[in-house]
């Protein structure tokens, strides 16, 4: 069997995974930490580009990779135009839009940027990155609002999301494109995918301002509140987006993005943080619920996912609310870089076509 060498990039807003295949088996995984002191002298995440890069060669080399072995490079795709589910080639047309960061900054904008550069370095290498967070495949009717000018965007964890839903789907003896799932995915985001048969058809968007709240972001807002704190002069536009993400949900609430903190805060006797954690887990039930509607209750299977799925009371209180509709399955934690790796083998064995970005 032919062997093929992949490297996988994950770049994440304190850190940079970086792992090594050859074939599905893995032969170097490391977690790269970036201190506050590192990336405080970058004003953007683009400018932390050269400093990443590396960051992993040195890494790579450290760990005596023969690098001129990979074949493909598969870097975690960033804010790009919304686009359909899939495997696609880093060509000049993703890389400037990784580069401006169409839909926002995001540390996943530099995967694909440092896949290219790197590949180009080896012989016969190619770069790609799988499954973007701007996957989108809603229905048109999932798109519309109130305002005209403010339709849904489809921002989420798609690459776990999808990964999750055919590992669900493959250990009960079935292909993801049968079925019907409702995913949450509940990390320092949360995002709630519907998906009918292989395509999510609805979701909120993760990271700016819809959807449950989550450990740092505040999710939906009363708009009316939201607007007046607006024009209030009291924040300034940053501060103001700094509420709604990074500084909002749990944080807001209790100090931390941990759940595992919130925990501690719970055994210790304090009822506040019980209440705002079954808020948080009331919410994503809720939500779930909305899924269900838009599936009109033909559910196969219910997926808790992400690094809360680990936590004992969240999974409970959804589960509590929510296994009426269908079976609940938890995936706790995410595996990223093992769902990059099985995109860049599904290429190179020739058992997908790769898209094209344009
Ligand atoms: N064993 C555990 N029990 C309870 N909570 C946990 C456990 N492990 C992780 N968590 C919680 O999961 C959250 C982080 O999840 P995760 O690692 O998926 O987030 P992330 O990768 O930073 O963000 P995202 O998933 O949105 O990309 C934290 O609040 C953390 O405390
Ligand atoms: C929306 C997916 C990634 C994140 O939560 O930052």
């Amino acid at each position: 069997m032919e062997i093929f060498r992949i490297l996988v990039i994950n770049p994440g807003s304190t850190s940079t995974k970086i792992a090594v295949y050859d074939n599905e088996k893995s032969v170097f995984l490391k977690n790269i930490k970036h201190s506050n002191d590192d990336l405080a002298v970058f004003d953007t995440i683009a400018d932390q580009y050269e400093f990443r890069k590396e960051v992993i060669l040195n890494e790579l080399i450290q760990a005596d990779i023969d690098i001129d072995r990979i074949n493909c490079v598969m870097g975690r795709g960033g804010l790009v135009k919304p686009i359909q589910s899939g495997v696609y080639v880093v060509n000049e047309d993703l890389k400037r839009d990784l580069r401006i960061g169409v839909l926002g900054e995001h540390a996943s904008n530099l995967g694909g940027l440092i896949a290219d550069d790197i590949a180009k370095s080896l012989p016969g290498a190619k770069a790609y990155i799988a499954d973007p967070v701007v996957v989108d495949e809603l229905e048109d009717v999932a798109r519309i609002t109130g305002c005209p000018d403010m339709p849904r965007h489809s921002i989420f964890h798609a690459l776990n999301q999808k990964a999750v839903g055919r590992l669900f789907a493959h250990t009960r003896g079935f292909v993801y494109e049968e079925l019907n799932l409702i995913v949450a995915h509940m990390g320092g985001g949360v995002s709630i995918g519907t998906h009918r048969q292989g395509k999510v058809i609805d979701v909120n968007n993760a990271i700016d301002g819809y959807g449950p709240f989550s450990p740092e972001r505040a999710g939906t807002l009363p708009a009316g509140a939201l607007v007046k704190e607006c024009f209030s002069g009291a924040y300034s536009f940053e501060e103001m987006k700094k509420k709604i993400n990074g500084k909002g949900g749990l944080v807001a609430h209790l100090g931390t993005n941990q759940v595992t903190e919130v925990e501690r805060m719970i055994e210790a006797g304090n009822e506040n943080a019980k209440l705002v954690l079954s808020a948080m887990s009331y919410q994503i039930a809720k939500a779930i619920g909305g899924c269900a509607a838009v599936l009109k209750g033909k559910v196969n299977g219910i997926i808790l996912t992400g690094g809360i799925a680990h936590d004992k009371f969240v999974v409970q209180y959804i589960r509590d609310m929510v296994d009426f509709i269908a079976p609940v399955a938890v995936y706790p934690g995410e595996d990223e870089m093992t769902a990059l790796m099985q995109n860049a083998l599904m290429v190179l064995r020739n058992q997908i076509d790769c898209k094209v970005y344009q």
